[in-house]
């Protein structure tokens, strides 16, 4: 797979060491962050290449606008400001630096639980009063012996555990993805929601903002924690619903936060912030040196080294993509596609299929990039892409694009592949139209088409004549002889068996055929199509 990268323009505040590992590797780089949205609409179109952090909102108007742009990059883990379908419509690979902050998210959030607990922001804010009467005011309690709960277990949840288990709390958690078997290497006990709540002292959140965690935290939830719970939010601004956490903090059954990310940044309104018992930071968890350095270096190199096709490590919207650029993976992505333009070619439902693998060595998890891979083929010569679309059409936006499309697409998985083949694909379609094939040699090979089978697989090269004719001694001498006499030059000819009288047939070339030769076999063939992948 080959990607160039001219110019990569910088929005928001970036190390200068991503400027400095792009430009040393032959990219433009153009900082520039005091852009206004206008501004902003005007200049991306000169770039193909975007690296943002969480301040620049790239929304779907910037993306439309940006009719050069290749890839996104954010120096940082949340990619919320970045409209990621909207990306991926246009074939843009967004990618992040999942892991470059997390220690200094980790570390932000065990500061925010010891300030909430000893009340060192009220502190610090009366001794700038002069006010030392303060002082008994403020009793706090020690973290040692009370229950953490930690909601999301990745890798800032995982960081915050282990570093406040050396305070002495009790670490509980929940994660729908972490297993209790997993949680419980680093000793957090995995619990069900429901059982968190009435047990937690402190709750903080590290889950990225989506549906399923908005508002997650909420009047009902604190109504069923423990009176003066604390909670910490150093993810996303909205997983704590703002207003129902001011009234708890009101009537004192929250006895305190700690927030560094709010549901609109800046805050259109900083009640919250301002409560005299919440400690506020400004969206802090990833501004330290360290962080900032290492987060602009790797999104710099994750550049360089997709140009390079090395890897696509990052890419949070290419599944397809990524696995493309494994020499091992490349040849099945290769027979997805061209999969998908023979059914396309051939079959005339292509709304709704199914992609069933088959082989361990191609696994379950091949469904993602494989069914990429077959729309991509399907949608290559599609009426349904507007002229915009096709020229984008590629393995990150086909997906989304098919989604626009109302095609619907599905992937099983079975171990055992049908003898002969160790591995074989093949997609089903609703009206029972079926194509498959396999791979050798790095090459794709035709198994079947329409349930018939070819008992000696036919290659899908550059260029083919898929043809249907009636079961006759003659068909292929009749069809390799109107090819030679159209011109072309037959390199290999095979049919599969017979179903109601009827055979497929492939016929490969020297060269690539033009259309023509398709007129040669009017009399010979029911139906016959040229395809080029
Ligand atoms: N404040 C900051 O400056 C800062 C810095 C870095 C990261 N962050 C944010 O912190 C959050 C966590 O980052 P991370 O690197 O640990 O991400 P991560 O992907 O490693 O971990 C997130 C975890 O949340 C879990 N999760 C998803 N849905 C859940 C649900 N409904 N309930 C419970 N858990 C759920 C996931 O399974 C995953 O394990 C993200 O929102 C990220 O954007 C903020
Ligand atoms: O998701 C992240 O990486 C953090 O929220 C950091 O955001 P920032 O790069 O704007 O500090």
């Amino acid at each position: 797979m080959s990607f160039s990268l001219s110019s990569v323009l910088i929005t928001d505040e970036i190390d200068q060491k991503c400027v400095d590992v792009l430009k040393n590797n032959g990219i433009n780089v153009v900082k520039n962050t005091k852009l206004s949205k206008d501004e902003l609409l005007v200049e991306i179109a000169k770039y193909d290449g975007l690296v943002v952090r969480s301040a620049t909102k790239v929304t779907a108007d910037v993306i439309e606008a940006a009719t050069n742009l290749k890839i996104i990059g954010r120096a940082g883990t949340g990619v919320d400001n970045i409209d990621c379908d909207a990306a991926s419509r246009k074939g843009i690979i967004v990618m992040n630096t999942p892991g470059g902050n997390t220690l200094s998210a980790a570390e932000h959030t065990c500061a925010l639980i010891c300030a909430s607990s000893r009340h060192i922001h009220q502190g610090d804010r009366a001794m700038k009063g002069e006010n030392w009467g303060e002082r008994k005011k403020l009793m706090g309690s020690e973290l040692y012996g009370k229950t953490l709960a930690i909601i999301g277990l990745g890798r800032i949840g995982k960081e915050v555990a282990l570093r406040m288990q050396s305070f002495g709390m009790t670490t509980i958690g929940f994660d729908p993805i972490i297993p209790g078997s997993v949680s419980a290497e680093f000793n957090v006990e995995w619990m069900a929601l429901e059982a968190i709540w009435p047990k937690a002292d402190y709750i903080t959140v590290h889950t990225p903002l989506i549906p399923q965690t908005r508002n997650l935290i909420n009047d009902k939830v604190f109504s069923l924690c423990k009176r003066g719970v604390r909670v910490i939010n150093v993810a996303r601004g909205g997983i704590i619903e703002e207003e129902a956490l001011l009234r708890a903090l009101e009537s004192g059954q929250c006895g305190g936060a700690g927030i560094d990310v709010y549901s609109s940044e800046p805050p259109k309104d900083f009640s919250l912030a301002k409560h005299r018992n919440v400690v506020a930071t400004p969206h802090l968890g990833a501004s330290t040196v360290e962080a900032q350095q290492r987060v602009a270096v790797e999104i710099a190199e994750q550049f360089v080294d997709l140009v390079q096709g090395k890897s696509l490590f990052g890419a949070v919207n290419a599944p397809a993509l990524t696995n493309a650029m494994d020499v091992n993976t490349q040849p099945w992505i290769e027979l997805g596609k061209k999969l998908g333009v023979v059914a396309a070619a051939v079959n005339d439902q292509n709304k709704e299929f199914s992609v069933a693998l088959y082989g361990s060595s191609l696994g379950k998890s091949a469904g993602s990039y494989m069914t990429a891979a077959v729309l991509a083929g399907l949608l290559q010569n599609s009426s349904l892409l507007g002229a915009g679309d096709s020229s984008k059409l590629n393995l990150v936006s086909a997906p989304a694009l098919a989604k626009q499309y109302g095609i619907n697409s599905k992937s099983t998985y079975e171990e055992a592949a049908p003898a002969p083949y160790s591995a074989l694909v093949s997609v089903v379609f609703s009206n029972g139209f079926r194509v498959s094939g396999t791979t050798s040699g790095g090459q794709a090979l035709l198994v079947e088409i329409q349930g018939q089978k070819f008992p000696s697989p036919a290659c899908l090269c550059d260029s083919v004549v898929v043809f249907r004719g009636t079961s006759n001694p003659q068909l292929i001498p009749n069809v390799a002889g109107a090819l030679v006499g159209a011109g072309v030059t037959v390199t290999s000819l095979n049919t599969s068996l017979e179903t109601d009288g009827q055979k497929w047939g492939v016929a490969t070339f020297a060269t690539p055929p033009s259309e023509s030769c398709l007129e040669a076999l009017k009399s010979l063939v029911t139906a016959a199509r040229l395809i080029a992948f």
